[in-house]
């Protein structure tokens, strides 16, 4: 009998759910996708039921594929996508379509957040009031759809939700309740003086508990629902960027992760509560209780080039697809692409800024155009570590996570154009793998964290940057930096005409 913990990375375009064995092996894993829905310019949401679905046929396939006993599977715990509003009623009925991470229209509700607190806001949530985030998120709903809102008795994240309907128990861990920017991220609390300025009941924020906390045992309703045994013990989870942090071994300050999900994000570990990126730069509490992390966030990285495949080569696979880039040069050719499809978030909080192909020549290739994408994409990260940069944080490792680490071309592209070394992991699981180290960590099968990491995480390639590829970059990305500001104003007016034209 070999025992396991599943580690449930609730994505935005999947679910996957990884068997981890003690050694920190993956033996086995299922995922399955779901839609997002974006009934307008900006909007973006999900039905919360689809992810219980995927996580369960997951769960059941891993049993009858993979041939996992239920019996062995001694915890579980997650990785969830940040922000997403899940609103419950008095019966924990789903309200609405959860609102998520990457849906932009509340940028009125974030100005009355900025009007209304202003440096306070910040202090306490360590954090401006982004779009993204989940609070302007509260408050769109209790004044568009005030019905809805009169219902609403408990609002919960989407890994928070999908641990309520396996175990029956409301709860949010810390890591990710810091994303909501309603909790006091220093103190551990939700923030009092948020609940009071948005008149916002204490009774309608979850209990909040550590990511290795125990959440519960599976419900008997969920064990009939899965397979699952009631003996399998459920614990926190944390953000997908914190878990991901974990699976990445980030608990070091010379250390920064790069990741290339749906979206793209830069981290670095924080070992104190005392820098202060002035709400330039994300700071959320770790899943390493009283530990921090902050990051970066570019809303559409691996999306930008999903999206560019979508339209220009749908059946080519993605390898395929991210390898013809290589029949490309450094630069693109002279093709520069800033990868703001659905608007960005760090350097530029800007909802309403769209992406651009600057520099489009009569001999420019598909080539050019796909390494165009996977260069400006990364080009937002440096804008990111420009950030750390200024603020004279040192590093000299980035570690690299996400589905496009799974691209030695892409990795090569980080390396040469952040100027530093990027090392891959062995198993490339960073959030899964996260997830199930915060459920084995809970077990008692590791005394931390920390010791989870020193003893499962196996670094993979690494890739040095090449000088003369550091040399074009350099050139490149000068000019790069110079298209956010030339493209704002036309962007937004191009955004006014399209929504005329959806309403
Ligand atoms: N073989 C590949 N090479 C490079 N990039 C890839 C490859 N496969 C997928 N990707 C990129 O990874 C992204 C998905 O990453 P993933 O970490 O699975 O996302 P999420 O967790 O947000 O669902 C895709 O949008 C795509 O751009
Ligand atoms: O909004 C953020 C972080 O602030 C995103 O990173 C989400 O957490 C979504 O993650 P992926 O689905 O792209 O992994």
């Amino acid at each position: 009998m070999t025992q396991v913990v599943l580690g449930v990375d609730l994505g935005t375009s999947s679910v996957k759910v990884s068997a981890v064995d003690r050694q920190g092996q993956i033996v086995a894993q299922q995922s399955f996708d779901y839609p997002l829905t974006q009934p307008h310019p900006g909007w973006s949401e999900q039905n919360p039921e689809d992810w219980v679905n995927g996580t369960t046929v997951a769960i059941v396939n891993l049993i009858l594929k993979d041939g996992l006993n239920p019996a062995d599977i001694a915890g579980i715990s997650y990785s969830g996508q940040m922000h997403g509003l899940v609103l419950l009623d008095d019966n924990n009925q789903v309200l609405r379509p959860a609102i998520l991470w990457n849906d932009t229209r509340t940028t009125s509700q974030t100005q009355e957040i900025a009007e209304k607190m202003s440096e306070e806001f910040v202090a306490i949530t360590r954090n401006l009031a982004l779009e993204g985030f989940t609070l302007p998120k509260i408050l769109w709903v209790k004044e568009n759809e005030p019905e809805i809102f009169k219902q609403a008795k408990m609002f919960l994240l989407p890994k928070d939700y999908l641990r309520y309907r396996m175990t029956g128990n409301l709860a949010m861990d810390y890591s990710d309740a810091a994303g909501t920017v309603a909790l006091d991220v220093v103190h551990k609390v939700w923030s009092k003086a948020v609940q009071k300025t948005f008149d916002l009941p204490a009774s309608f924020f979850p209990e909040l508990i550590e990511s290795t906390d125990f959440a519960g045992y599976i419900s008997e309703s969920y064990a009939t629902f899965s397979g699952l045994h009631t003996s399998t013990k459920v614990f926190g989870g944390a953000a997908d960027n914190a878990a991901g942090a974990v699976g990445a071994g980030l608990l070091n300050a010379n250390m920064v992760m790069s990741s290339i999900g749906t979206s793209g994000v830069v981290a670095k570990f924080e070992d104190r509560a005392d820098v202060d990126y002035k709400g330039d730069i994300h700071f959320f509490n770790h899943a390493i209780p009283n530990k921090f992390y902050s990051m970066g966030v570019t809303l559409a990285a691996g999306d930008a080039n999903a999206w560019f495949k979508s339209v220009f080569g749908e059946d080519i696979p993605f390898g395929d697809w991210v390898n013809e880039a290589a029949q490309s040069l450094v630069g693109a050719n002279g093709l520069i692409f800033t990868p703001y499809i659905s608007g960005e978030r760090t350097p530029y909080p800007d909802a309403d800024i769209r992406a651009s192909f600057t520099g489009i020549d009569r001999t420019h290739q598909r080539a050019d155009f796909i390494r165009a994408v996977l260069e400006g994409i990364i080009f937002s990260f440096k804008d990111i570590m420009m950030i750390y940069d200024r603020e004279g944080a040192n590093f000299d490792t980035v570690v690299a996570i996400g589905g496009g680490a799974k691209s030695s071309l892409w990795l090569q592209i980080q390396a040469d154009i952040f100027n530093k070394k990027v090392t891959t992991l062995v198993n490339e699981q960073g959030p899964g793998l996260g997830a199930a180290m915060l459920a084995a960590t809970g077990l008692g099968w590791y005394d931390s964290v920390q010791d989870a990491a020193n003893k499962i995480i196996k670094f993979g390639t690494t890739y040095y940057p090449n000088p003369e590829a550091v040399a074009n970059y350099d050139q490149v990305y000068a000019i790069y930096q110079t298209i956010y500001a030339a493209t704002k104003e036309i962007s937004h007016e191009l955004l006014t005409y399209r929504r005329q034209l959806k309403h």
